[in-house]
């Protein structure tokens, strides 16, 4: 005779159809995740990536969670899958600056990129970008800007070619997890576009070629309705007794865009100070998660 079945034997039983559910729509999400690779019509380039709809994916599933699965559990899962969706579209493959000493990035890329996609340490952030510049990587991850960096990362991104990396992202974007090392965020670079997603935040490169203070730059910042939020500054080496252009980043609390007449303005209101402003791309703000 059969044992009867107990009270554990049904839950356990629900617990097999429920995974069957789960299973079914990843199999479905994939086939449809193949669909929008299609109809992107651009295989083989990294402009399948849209790091702004993965970011408004995971806002609007937050913002529907409830119950005592952990939301930074459900990020995970989801990033995991995002990434592992995104290689049906094209090559995928991570750059991340962590050296020997320093291998907290690798767990937060790690975090956002999933385990599955390929993933090379580099020793340098300049490294990092060259990955993605050369096409070697589709996304390099570098250290959060630095006020006191000498010689910034950012300044190799400081350029007008429609192609070229930007930032895509600020990581971790759902909480910090078990990740090791310091509690310094990463950027996400990529060629990929900066998309306005409802919570952004934007990165300016301003080149300044004569003399203007930074209060008197935040001034104008804020006249123009571009909230500055930080800045780091870096001055080009000068050529004999010439001092070189200082060259600000600037995050501003607004997506903006390269033709955001706000950037007009903006360089209108320099006067007979040069001012040349570019778009180094930005982020979706990141969820603030318990
Ligand atoms: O929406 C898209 O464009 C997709 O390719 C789908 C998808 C996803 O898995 O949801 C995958 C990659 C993109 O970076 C964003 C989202």
């Amino acid at each position: 005779m059969l044992p009867a079945r107990t009270p554990l034997d049904d839950l356990r039983r629900d617990i097999d159809q429920i995974d069957d559910a789960i299973h079914d729509l990843l199999m479905r999400r994939a086939a449809v995740v193949e669909r929008i690779g299609a109809a992107k019509g651009t295989p083989g380039q990294a402009v399948y990536l849209r790091p702004g709809r993965e970011a408004m994916i995971l806002r609007r599933l937050m913002a529907r969670h409830s119950g005592s699965f952990p939301a930074k559990v459900v990020v995970r899962i989801w990033r995991e899958m995002i990434t592992a969706l995104t290689r049906l579209q094209g090559p995928f493959a991570v750059a991340v600056y962590a050296p020997e000493d320093k291998r907290g990035f690798w767990d937060v890329a790690r975090d956002h990129y999933g385990s599955v996609v390929p993933m090379t340490a580099v020793n340098t952030p300049a490294a990092a970008l060259r990955a993605v510049s050369d096409g070697t990587a589709t996304v390099g991850v570098v250290p959060y800007p630095a006020e006191d960096d000498s010689d910034p990362w950012w300044r190799f991104l400081v350029s007008a070619d429609a192609n070229r990396p930007r930032v895509v992202a600020r990581l971790p974007f759902g909480g910090r997890g078990n990740a090791r090392g310091e509690n310094r965020d990463a950027l996400a670079i990529a060629i990929a576009s900066h998309e306005p997603t409802g919570d952004d935040r934007t990165l300016l490169s301003i080149e300044i070629g004569g003399d203007l203070s930074r209060g008197r730059l935040k001034d104008m910042l804020d006249a123009c309705g571009l909230p500055p939020v930080s800045f780091c500054t870096w001055y080009a080496p000068g050529v004999g007794s010439m001092s070189g252009p200082s060259i600000h980043l600037v995050e501003i609390a607004d997506f903006v865009d390269h033709a955001d007449p706000r950037l007009t303005t903006l360089v209108e209101r320099s006067g007979e100070i040069p001012v040349r402003v570019s778009v180094v791309g930005g982020y979706a703000v990141p969820l603030n998660l318990p």
